[in-house]
């Protein structure tokens, strides 16, 4: 499917607002008055400074929280309805926590992606296919099914982690920072096995991240959080125009975007909204080819 084609919407949530203790004579909004919605095959990126509402808002998505008020509607249901099946949710919006290998607690590899199946009514031999049709799509090859996941490495255990949540088959995969911690290498690793996903699966993704690189790399739209509220919500290109307001709120652009920045107030010939390496990597060998601009340098 091409970007522009038409995506269908599969969560819409209005005015979503979120209050963690009512006891105290203060009620502080986790996440206040946020709306968004999620279409098909849509890869989402949601930043914001520590404290600004990310995880509260994504528990939203799979039910696992209920907003104090505000709706959510999975393909036109509204999930606060009675009788709604939540545990089907679910399975079918999987969440990925922060450090998901703290979850790996079965004996081996195998048996550990084989839990969520089970969980789903799924008989052993039935569970144990998706587990390794999961594994597989994220590259943990046979060899590790039999190994404790203590034996494997960062990347590998959240390669794993994730697996356990593919295996259930989710529409929605939203992951809360799943590159935390690991190497630039098991980084890229992640998170180019992830885009790939989006399209092998039709899965929509939702990326929780403090990396602005990362979204500008990967993500289609991007929400910006700050104390609760939603303050963006448009494409990397068109947020990372406003990084003066960015800065505000306590974040920044990718650094590409000031190095462009500084390269055009030097007078090269260079567009405003390059905002990843590979970008600025072609738009220059562009201009050393043609030589535009150079000379006056
Ligand atoms: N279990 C909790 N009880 C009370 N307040 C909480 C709880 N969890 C989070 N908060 C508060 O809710 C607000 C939003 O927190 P949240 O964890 O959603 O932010 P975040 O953007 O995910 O932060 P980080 O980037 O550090 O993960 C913060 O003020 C936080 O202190």
């Amino acid at each position: 499917m091409t970007k522009d084609a038409k995506k269908d919407i599969i969560m819409r949530a209005e005015k979503l607002n979120y209050i963690y203790s009512r006891d105290t004579a203060f009620e502080h909004y986790a996440v206040k008055d946020v709306s968004f919605d999620i279409k098909n095959e849509e890869f989402i990126g949601i930043i914001g400074h520590t404290g600004s509402g990310k995880s509260t808002l994504i528990q939203h998505m799979n039910g696992l929280i209920k907003a104090t008020s505000g709706k959510i509607f999975f393909h036109d249901t509204d999930i606060y309805s009675e009788g709604y099946d939540m545990k089907k949710l679910r399975q079918k919006v999987g969440l990925v926590f922060q450090y998901p290998e703290h979850q790996l607690f079965e004996i081996d590899v195998l048996t550990d992606v084989c839990f969520g199946p089970k969980n789903q009514g799924l008989d052993d031999e039935q569970a144990k296919e998706r587990a390794r049709y999961a594994l597989s799509i994220v590259d943990i090859p046979e060899n590790f099914y039999k190994k404790s996941p203590f034996e494997l490495s960062g990347g590998q255990k959240r390669r794993v982690a994730i697996a356990g949540v593919l295996a259930m088959k989710p529409e929605i995969l939203v992951l809360d920072e799943p590159t935390a911690g690991l190497d630039p290498r098991g980084r890229d690793e992640i998170l180019d096995k992830v885009s790939q996903l989006r399209e092998s699966e039709h899965m929509s993704v939702v990326l929780v991240s403090h990396s602005m690189e990362d979204v500008a790399k990967y993500v289609d739209r991007l929400m910006v959080m700050s104390d609760g509220r939603k303050v963006f919500d448009d494409t990397p290109k068109v947020i990372f125009r406003h990084y003066k307001e960015l800065e505000k709120i306590g974040l920044s652009a990718p650094q590409i975007t000031y190095i462009i920045k500084r390269l055009r107030e030097e007078g090269l010939d260079l567009d405003e909204g390059i905002t990843t390496i590979e970008e600025a990597r072609e738009a220059i060998l562009g201009l050393l080819k043609n030589n535009k601009g150079l000379d006056d340098i």
